[in-house]
């Protein structure tokens, strides 16, 4: 898809629609899916330890606002990642809404078998890219960490458990610099292949472009096709919005946001929170996308976990917001 044929500040549903249809016939041009990955990527690296209740209740209060997905904690060690220790009791403790998926991240069989044990549904395994981002993230190179989600698919089929992908650092890695979008592929066609149903592409450190990002596109659709795709940006050079419009293009309809624009991933030096639902929602709904969001319920939201923080938020959005227009 070339910026020629569509020019992007008229990209609209109808242009969407048109410009996706000869990529994928299955995707629903005007809906695109929020995945909602604040109480997990937005969390993990606050290094003040929040009380489950307040996990909770964030995650009750995101399930008023219309979302599907809310990603809601991560089965990893406590070790590497405290704020994530009370993963159980989080899960356990929600109020599961019928219609919402509340997916968590499981690095390999222990964290998969203790995440089915607490009750989830559907988990998320994460792939990189990068060898070296690999090792910091999970102790074990992309190649290895493949090897370990090979049972957790197993065992999730097993238990009727959907699984997420997600592939890290997609265009650049904190270690390595600039990643080659043939490395992308490998790690997506793996996760494909093994039976995860959708591919999330993760811009770790948001250091992406909207050249980058197309470089990266170009090649990652000719391998799985769009519909089966997400993006994960976070917004660390203020990219994210206009990657998120890029892979829109590609016919991209899941879009990984967290509310209040929290977040960031321990061991990617540098990263600041992802793209916010807030903003990444009103965007969407300006170009005549349905996303199922109430804007001014997640607003709320975004103001609870902000004051819970005692930080002001990351969504400009939100900072601006008087209310439905
Ligand atoms: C993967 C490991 C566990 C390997 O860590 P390891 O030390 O290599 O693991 P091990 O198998 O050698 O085991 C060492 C200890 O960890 C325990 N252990 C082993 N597995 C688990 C588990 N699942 N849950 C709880 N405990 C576990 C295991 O039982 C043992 O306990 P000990 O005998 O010492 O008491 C570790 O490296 C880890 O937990 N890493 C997590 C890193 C992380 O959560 N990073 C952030 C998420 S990724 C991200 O944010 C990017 C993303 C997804 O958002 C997309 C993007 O932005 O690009």
């Amino acid at each position: 898809m070339s910026f020629a044929r569509i020019p992007i500040p008229f990209l609209t549903c109808r242009s969407l629609a048109w410009s996706t249809a000869k990529r994928t016939a299955t995707t629903t041009p005007c809906e695109v899916r929020i995945v909602e990955v604040g109480p997990r990527d937005g969390l993990q690296n606050e290094p003040k330890l929040l009380p489950a209740a307040t996990k909770i209740e964030l995650i009750n209060r995101l399930s008023g606002t219309g979302l599907k997905t809310i990603e809601a904690t991560s089965f990893v060690s406590a070790k590497w990642v405290p704020q994530m220790g009370d993963n159980a009791e989080v899960l356990r403790g929600i109020s599961k809404v019928r219609g919402i998926s509340y997916p968590v991240l499981t690095p390999n069989i222990k964290g998969f078998e203790s995440a089915l044990a607490a009750g989830a549904e559907e988990v998320a395994v994460f792939g990189a890219a990068s060898d070296a981002f690999s090792l910091k993230n999970v102790n074990a190179t992309a190649a290895q960490a493949i090897e370990r989600f090979r049972p957790v698919l197993k065992a999730a089929k097993e238990n009727g458990v959907r699984v997420r992908g997600y592939v890290s650092t997609i265009v650049g890695c904190p270690y390595e610099g600039a990643i080659a979008p043939s490395a992308v592929v490998k790690v997506v066609e793996a996760l494909y292949e093994m039976g995860c149903y959708e591919i999330s592409l993760g811009d770790t450190i948001g250091v992406g472009t909207p050249g980058s990002m197309r470089r990266m596109l170009d090649e990652v659709t000719r391998a799985v096709p769009a519909k089966d795709l997400a993006v994960h940006c976070h917004d660390t050079y203020g990219q994210a919005l206009s990657n998120i419009l890029v892979s829109l293009d590609y016919g991209i309809r899941v879009v990984d946001a967290s509310v209040s624009g929290l977040g960031g991933c321990p061991y990617a030096r540098g990263a600041s929170g992802n793209a916010a639902t807030e903003d990444v929602v009103y965007m969407l709904h300006g170009m005549g996308l349905q996303t199922s969001v109430d804007l001014d319920k997640l607003i709320q939201v975004g103001r609870y976990i902000c004051t819970e923080l005692g930080r002001p938020s990351e969504s400009k959005v939100n900072r601006a917001w008087k209310g439905p227009q």
